[in-house]
């Protein structure tokens, strides 16, 4: 049964879940360890029922951000505001119980000695105790787990314990549902149902969330929007779509998806590289600039052919593809992906080219450009640097 098709009559939605009032403000928000900036000046606004996705690598400041959100660590600068309310500024710090902010975590975090029931009823008790039974029922339901009220968490599997740890963060109605890597314990098969099922309770409940992951997949898939994050900062805060298709910046582009950079030129509107022509670049027809190409591997096409100097050097069968990496004749590699019944063996002259209709990104230096640069400005590129001429 889809989780969220039966959801319809448990539909509650919140004061928090009032349109015209953002469910999260970050405005500058910072925190320091010592003299390590974990997060540094985070600014987002989160709509109300939006699913905001997480990622970034290690160490890069993923929890810290959530932690202050939550309350659980104090921001050295800046402010967090949920549902219009200041919970951290200048003069203010609500703890994390005083924050309408639900908590999910990998390790479900359930309490060991309480039944279901009683951790989802954990969270209530602030509410009035004569509707604490109506609402644990009511989420339990909404998780799809009324029949395991009475069970301990050891009683349970890894899929069940997340809805529970689930059901527990919005049975108090939160604004705001932060999961920290909340599939990542799971096995891949269970994670696809837990997740699609997670994802229908925040949409049907219209609660708002911020889903921490290390998932490519998960991220561009579960979000309206994701959040890249690198050494404390956002990196780019943009739909799915744009993130993988318009990267703002060279790490971008690497850290979300397989990418290949190869130095390029613009010259009379058109765009070429070692491999020839990508694409024609209207608005660019006085430019004749340096710039980086972007390449992914389903927008590199491979033909068979002796008279070339790329060689295949590496072949991985995926099942529903072919990843195959490519040395051109200046030693660069790119990949390309091909369907899973096309093998190209190790050591095959292949013609590489780009494929048609492909709207690459151009990087100047490490940052994304959609436009020619300013004339007479250096553009760098990795290792060189070329003055785009007056
Ligand atoms: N309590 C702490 N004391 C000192 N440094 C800390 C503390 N917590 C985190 N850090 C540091 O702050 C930075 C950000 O850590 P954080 O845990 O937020 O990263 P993350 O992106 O969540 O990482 P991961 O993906 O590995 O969980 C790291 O350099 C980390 O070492």
């Amino acid at each position: 049964m889809n989780m969220g098709s039966a959801l319809g009559f448990l539909t509650r939605r919140t004061a928090a879940n009032d349109q015209s009032t953002p469910a999260l403000v970050l405005e500058g928000a910072a925190k320091h360890y010592g003299t390590t900036p974990a997060i540094d000046s985070l600014y987002l606004t989160a709509a109300p029922g939006e699913l905001i996705t997480m990622i970034g690598p290690s160490g890069c400041g993923k929890s810290t951000a959530l932690r202050l959100i939550a309350g659980l660590e104090r921001p050295d600068a800046g402010s967090v505001r949920i549902a219009g309310e200041v919970v951290a500024g200048r003069t203010r710090f609500q703890p994390p119980e005083r924050r309408r902010v639900g908590l999910v975590f990998q390790d479900h975090a359930l309490f060991p000695h309480l039944t279901v029931a009683q951790n989802v009823a954990f969270g209530l008790h602030r509410s009035p105790r004569s509707g604490r039974r109506a609402r644990v029922s009511e989420v339990l339901e909404l998780v799809r787990l009324p029949h395991l009220a009475g069970r301990y968490p050891h009683e349970l599997s890894g899929g069940e314990a997340q809805r529970v740890a689930l059901a527990r963060a919005l049975a108090p109605q939160p604004a705001v549902v932060l999961l920290d890597e909340p599939f990542s314990s799971l096995d891949e098969s269970l994670r696809a149902q837990v997740r699609a099922d997670t994802v229908a309770v925040l949409r049907e409940t219209g609660t708002t969330g911020i889903l921490v992951t290390h998932d490519q997949t998960e991220a561009l898939s579960v979000g309206d929007r994701v959040i890249v994050m690198r050494n404390g900062r956002m990196e780019q805060v943009d739909t799915p779509e744009r993130v993988f298709e318009q990267p703002a910046t060279r790490f971008v582009a690497s850290f979300m998806g397989d990418a290949d950079f190869l130095p390029a030129h613009v010259h009379n509107a058109v765009l070429t590289c070692e491999i020839g022509a990508v694409s024609t670049l209207p608005g660019w027809a006085g430019a004749d600039v340096d710039v980086d190409v972007v390449l992914r591997p389903h927008e590199v096409a491979l033909a068979a052919d002796p008279a070339s100097a790329a060689r295949v050097v590496a072949v991985e069968y995926h099942g529903p593809f072919v990843l195959h990496t490519v040395r051109l004749a200046s030693g660069r590699t790119v990949r390309s992906w091909q369907p899973h019944t096309v093998r190209h063996p190790v050591g095959t002259a292949v013609a590489v080219t780009v494929a048609p209709d492909t709207e690459p990104t151009l990087l100047a230096g490490d940052t994304a450009i959609t436009s020619p640069p300013a004339t007479g400005s250096r553009v760098k590129r990795k290792g060189t640097s070329a003055t785009v001429p007056q």
